[in-house]
């Protein structure tokens, strides 16, 4: 605790040099920073009354991660920063610890408290959608509007999500939030039209068009249900226009949701969309040593390097690692050794067996990627919606694996080599002449093969 507040001036010139921080920059940000507390691993560092709480938002924004690489670079151990103006500094001593939001309207917000910016590490990965999103939080319905994240599975866009709200009902706990699945809304959207009354309608709208921020997790869901559609896109030009926030999130960007409706395409591109990518090795360690520490579980940093050199492409599979060995210490009360962590982690970790990139596979991940049944796929079926994702499959079988023509051809419903051979020479010209199919196929080879 001591080495951080003799080295203290020495961080700062370190974050000034390292990264070419202008003097003038650093005598009005950095150097007046001072360490308030230490508490277990969290350090307080006090800002100065006068650059009151834009100073501090902008100065976490700005000098949070070069401030804590560089503190655990030289003293070893991986602080959390929580800048404080002198007011909040005097009340540490009794309540350090943040007290959540309460109020009747954060609960009928249906926001995960333990969702927050302070818990989310920021890495390569991610910056740009952390920052986009601190942004929109800080000025809801002025910074960017709508406010689209996207990227694969368990990457973080719910946690994104839900630490604007938090942030939001923290900074003025009177707006109303709310946080909705696009499955939730659209069950709501089908049941005010099943009861077939006017009052459930009213209600419905009352509900969504009342809000000073409405979020819906994974919109891509809306896809082909023309009511839920429907409603949404009334529902966002009336949010939009009266200037409330919108924010979304989805697997992949709006310009690859081919199958939706245009005019709703392109209001997912008014305002800024931002993509979260995989993890590099950093930011998973980060992300494990902080799960680790909260839940006060005791591993050597070589078992989470097993788990963060092998598990690269989903954090959710990274914290189910760690919570599988955390159950296990639990119930047996012992030490948890390499080999114990790779006995308990061997079903979830293969690490000489990449995943096999089968045809079945790649349909699959094809049928899933476009909103396209596994049964549509294989059908007669030759609507462009259906036969370019086909032909996608067929030109990515090709590419992808050794399978002759003929077997490809079998998989996607029988159809014969000269069938096989037309989709996969289409979708090659298209790659090369335009770069929406270009992106689209390069999405989809990274969800087959992550590595
Ligand atoms: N950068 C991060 N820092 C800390 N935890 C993270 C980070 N990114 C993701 N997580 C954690 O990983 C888990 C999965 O994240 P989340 O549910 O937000 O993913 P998602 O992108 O919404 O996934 P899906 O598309 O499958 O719904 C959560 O427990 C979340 O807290």
């Amino acid at each position: 605790m001591e080495a951080i507040f003799e080295k203290w001036e020495d961080i700062l010139q370190t974050v000034k040099e390292e990264h070419e921080i202008t003097q003038i920059s650093f005598d009005t940000w950095l150097k007046p920073l001072e360490i308030c507390t230490v508490d277990d691993h969290k350090l307080y560092i006090l800002v100065p009354e006068e650059m009151n709480i834009t100073g501090l938002k902008y100065i976490t924004r700005r000098y949070e991660l070069p401030l804590k690489v560089t503190i655990a670079e030289m003293t070893g151990i991986e602080y959390e920063l929580v800048f404080v103006l002198p007011e909040e500094a005097k009340k540490l001593k009794t309540s350090p610890k943040k007290q959540p939001v309460t109020s009747e309207l954060a609960e009928r917000s249906n926001l995960n408290p333990s969702y927050t910016f302070d818990t989310f590490v920021v890495g390569s990965n991610n910056r740009f959608a952390q920052s986009a999103s601190l942004a929109v939080a800080e000025s809801p319905g002025e910074a960017y509007n709508p406010l689209y994240i996207y990227g694969g599975p368990g990457l973080g866009k719910t946690h994104l999500m839900h630490s604007i709200g938090n942030f939001i009902l923290e900074q003025n706990p009177d707006l109303r939030v709310l946080y909705v699945t696009s499955e939730e809304f659209t069950n709501e959207v089908i049941e005010s039209i099943r009861t077939g009354n006017a009052t459930a309608m009213t209600k419905l709208r009352e509900k969504y068009r009342t809000v000073d921020v409405l979020m819906i997790d994974d919109i891509q869901f809306i896809i082909g249900k023309e009511s839920t559609q429907e409603e949404f896109f009334h529902t966002f030009n009336v949010l939009h226009a009266a200037g409330k926030q919108i924010i979304l999130t989805s697997d992949k960007p709006p310009k690859e949701m081919e199958t939706l409706e245009e005019r709703i395409q392109s209001r997912f591109e008014w305002g800024l969309m931002a993509d979260i990518g995989v993890p590099d090795y950093e930011t998973r360690m980060a992300i494990l040593r902080r799960k680790v520490e909260a839940d006060e579980m005791d591993l050597s940093d070589d078992i989470l390097n097993y788990i963060a050199t092998n598990i690269k492409s989903n954090i959710r599979e990274l914290e189910g690692a760690l919570n599988k060995l955390l159950a296990y210490s639990n119930l047996v009360k012992t030490e948890i050794t390499m080999d114990i962590a790779m006995k308990e982690l061997q079903n979830i970790i293969t690490p000489d067996k990449p995943k096999e990139i089968t045809p079945q596979l790649i349909i699959e991940v094809v049928s899933e990627h476009c909103q396209i049944s596994l049964e549509q796929m294989i059908s007669k079926n030759r609507s462009s919606a259906v036969a370019r994702p086909r032909q996608i499959a067929m030109y990515l079988c090709k590419n992808m694996t050794n399978i002759p023509l003929e077997s490809i051809g079998k998989l996607l419903g029988g159809r014969d080599h000269t069938t096989i051979m037309h989709g996969v020479n289409k979708i090659t010209e298209e790659y090369e002449t335009n770069e929406n199919t270009r992106t689209l196929i390069e999405t989809i080879k990274k969800k087959i093969n992550p590595n």
